[in-house]
């Protein structure tokens, strides 16, 4: 499950039209692309632009623990965005921002008192973005337990603390239920969009954004185009219908013999595209040989067994992946040409070092 306001796994992957922009248009594309993104830039904005001018003025007033408190916060944002920055990955930098909002709110009552009431009202909204839409509730009332809590010496027997408890708590409630919400719409989005209608699995616009994030991290894969052998006398004996039902046996089978980690796309036709990260030659060899295995002997096209001819291409880091995909293009075509029913890895020459 995605969390509330994140768009699907592959949120931070800008836009195709974003792809080549640098500098500013690079940053504005991915931060409105990725709401997690948007919203751990935002908190290197408020480190910036608030936190580090208070934690100077909080050491000229002699409050060493406020200041620590704001050094610390703006730390921990700054590296989270960064990190979520360089690998795409929000998740683990989500759970950090999360905890240290709610940390850096009982902190800021700790060192400044009622100040932290003002905080918790962002600080909640927040937790939405970067946390799933329950554990956000759970922190934005610990949150505010807590601001009120250490509010007390303060704030306690006014009527001021029962107003801000109140609102802070209804605040989150309703952070909760537009989190719900955008779960909702967002998985309803992703179906429609991203997923192939006939098998299921990924269609060619996820595999364009999932392997745009995996070609610009460090991960080293196969790229492997799988194409379905005779396809049209399948569909020539059996009728489309009977060829469709091939396609979605095809991708069944297929789904259960990989890895939790292989991603598995459907690129149009009889054609797919298996995604192999952390893929060394010989695990990648004895994972298709399963496949094709199993293929052959739970794919049916009425008595006649299905077979299906593949082509490899090893990703190297940092390469596009649309070359790698026109390598492992090239080798299927090899694998049609040598007859069908078979593997066919990078040619000798293709300058691509063979890993074992
Ligand atoms: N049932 C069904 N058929 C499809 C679909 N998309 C494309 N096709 C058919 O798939 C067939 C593909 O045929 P070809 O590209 O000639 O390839 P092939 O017969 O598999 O031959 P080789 O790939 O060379 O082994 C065509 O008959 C298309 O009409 C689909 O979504 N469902």
């Amino acid at each position: 499950m995605h969390h509330p306001l994140r768009p699907p796994p592959t949120p931070h992957a800008a836009p195709a039209a974003n792809a080549n922009a640098t500098g500013w248009a690079a940053l504005w594309g991915r931060v409105r692309a990725d709401y997690t993104l948007g919203v751990l830039v935002l908190g290197v904005l408020v480190a910036v632009v608030w936190l580090l001018p208070f934690a100077v003025y909080r050491a000229w007033q002699g409050n060493w623990v406020a200041m620590a408190n704001d050094l610390v916060l703006s730390v921990l944002l700054s590296a989270a965005a960064g990190y979520a920055w360089r690998t795409g990955d929000t998740r683990a930098p989500g759970w950090v921002v999360a905890l240290a909002i709610v940390g850096g709110i009982w902190a800021i009552g700790v060192a400044a008192r009622f100040a932290a009431l003002f905080w918790t009202y962002p600080g909640v909204l927040m937790l939405f973005f970067l946390v799933p839409p329950r554990a956000a509730m759970l922190l934005g009332a610990l949150a505010v337990a807590g601001a009120a809590g250490l509010s007390w010496s303060e704030l306690g027997g006014s009527e001021g603390l029962p107003f801000f408890v109140f609102t802070a708590l209804l605040t989150a409630l309703l952070g909760y239920v537009v989190a719900q919400q955008a779960q909702r719409h967002i998985a309803a989005w992703r179906t429609l969009s991203l997923l192939d209608a006939l098998t299921g699995v990924g269609n060619r616009r996820l595999l364009e954004l999932e392997l745009a994030q995996a070609a610009r991290g460090a991960s080293v894969g196969a790229l492997v185009v799988v194409d379905l052998d005779h396809f049209k006398a399948i569909n020539d004996r059996l009728g489309h219908d009977g060829g469709d039902a091939v396609l979605r046996q095809f991708a069944s089978v297929a789904q259960a013999v990989l890895r939790k980690t292989d991603r598995l796309y459907r690129l149009g036709g009889e054609e797919f595209v298996l995604w192999l990260p952390h893929g060394e030659r010989g695990a990648v060899q004895a994972l298709l040989e399963r496949l094709r295995v199993a293929v052959t002997e739970r794919v049916r096209a009425g008595e006649v067994p299905v077979t299906f001819s593949a082509g490899v291409a090893l990703h190297v880091a940092g390469e596009p992946w649309a070359a790698c995909l026109a390598r492992a293009d090239a080798a299927l075509y090899r694998a049609k040409r040598a007859g069908r029913d078979r593997i066919e890895w990078p040619a000798a020459d293709a300058g691509v070092p063979a890993r074992t």
